[in-house]
């Protein structure tokens, strides 16, 4: 199974992108900024998008994916994510005045878009040699990160995560792990932050890691801008053993 890095920066400018990757051919994780770099085509491709939380850097393109291919498929947009993050959405989103509820649209027998409960623990296969589980992650919002198992490789994503003591167990228990995506969004400066914002700064991240108890490529992702030379060279000296290396929006994983 092929994931292809669609946004993976904690902003916007200069060429970033926010979250999103592309699995396969019709599954999105996250629907950030990244996702207005594929063709029409391709946008009209998507059936399943996998929520890890409703912050605007994670979904921002959902309104505008769902209103410019919805005329141009047969069947609904399935939006998984816990029943929290799905709340948010409807509350705050689509809810006739920020967006209309593409949930009644065209009528609410066939809709462009519908919302699919998907919680903690859960698992589903929304394409063939894909399943995807929801992991626990700890944010200022209701939050999961997910796993991608192709059957041969998993890759782990933490989404936008603090220091979560129940989400290393679940992720050492998987036998065939081979990547790791986490994030750490400031650098040790603003640990303070970190910490508000229920992110990761380097030191933070080194502290998790080290409850890692199995081998992993392991990537970071979600940097904020202005502050990403100084983050990763923090995390090269207090993470320096376990190699972690940047995304690249663009990037391309098999798992
Ligand atoms: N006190 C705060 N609590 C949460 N987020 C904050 C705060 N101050 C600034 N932010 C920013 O708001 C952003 C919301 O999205 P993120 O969680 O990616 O990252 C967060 C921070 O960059």
């Amino acid at each position: 199974m092929r994931l292809k890095v669609l946004g993976c920066s904690g902003g916007i400018g200069g060429g970033m992108r926010t979250t999103s990757f592309l699995v396969g051919r019709h599954t999105l994780i996250d629907a950030g900024t990244g996702v207005g770099d594929l063709s029409v085509a391709e946008l009209s491709q998507i059936d399943h998008l996998f929520l890890t939380h409703a912050h605007l850097d994670h979904i921002a393109m959902l309104p505008l994916l769902v209103d410019t291919v919805g005329a141009m498929r047969d069947k609904p947009l399935d939006v998984y994510a816990t029943r929290a993050t799905l709340d948010i959405l409807a509350a705050h989103i689509f809810n006739w005045r920020v967006w209309p509820d593409f949930r009644e649209i065209p009528n609410k027998a066939a809709p462009f878009l519908r919302f699919v409960p998907f919680e903690l623990g859960e698992s589903g296969s929304p394409e063939p040699g894909l399943t995807v589980t929801a992991l626990p992650a700890l944010h200022t919002v209701p939050a999961v990160g997910y796993r991608l198992d192709s059957g041969k490789h998993s890759l782990v994503f933490t989404g936008d995560t603090t220091v979560n003591d129940e989400f290393w167990p679940v992720v050492n228990a998987i036998e065939n792990l081979k990547t790791l995506i986490i994030e750490t969004a400031f650098c040790n400066r603003e640990r303070a932050l970190a910490e508000a914002s229920r992110h990761l700064c380097p030191d933070m991240l080194a502290t998790e890691l080290a409850k890692l108890s199995r081998p992993a490529d392991i990537y970071i992702t979600h940097l904020k801008p202005g502050e990403i030379e100084l983050t990763m060279q923090e995390i090269g000296e207090d993470a320096a053993n376990f190699r972690p290396k940047m995304l690249k929006n663009g990037q391309i994983l098999d798992f």
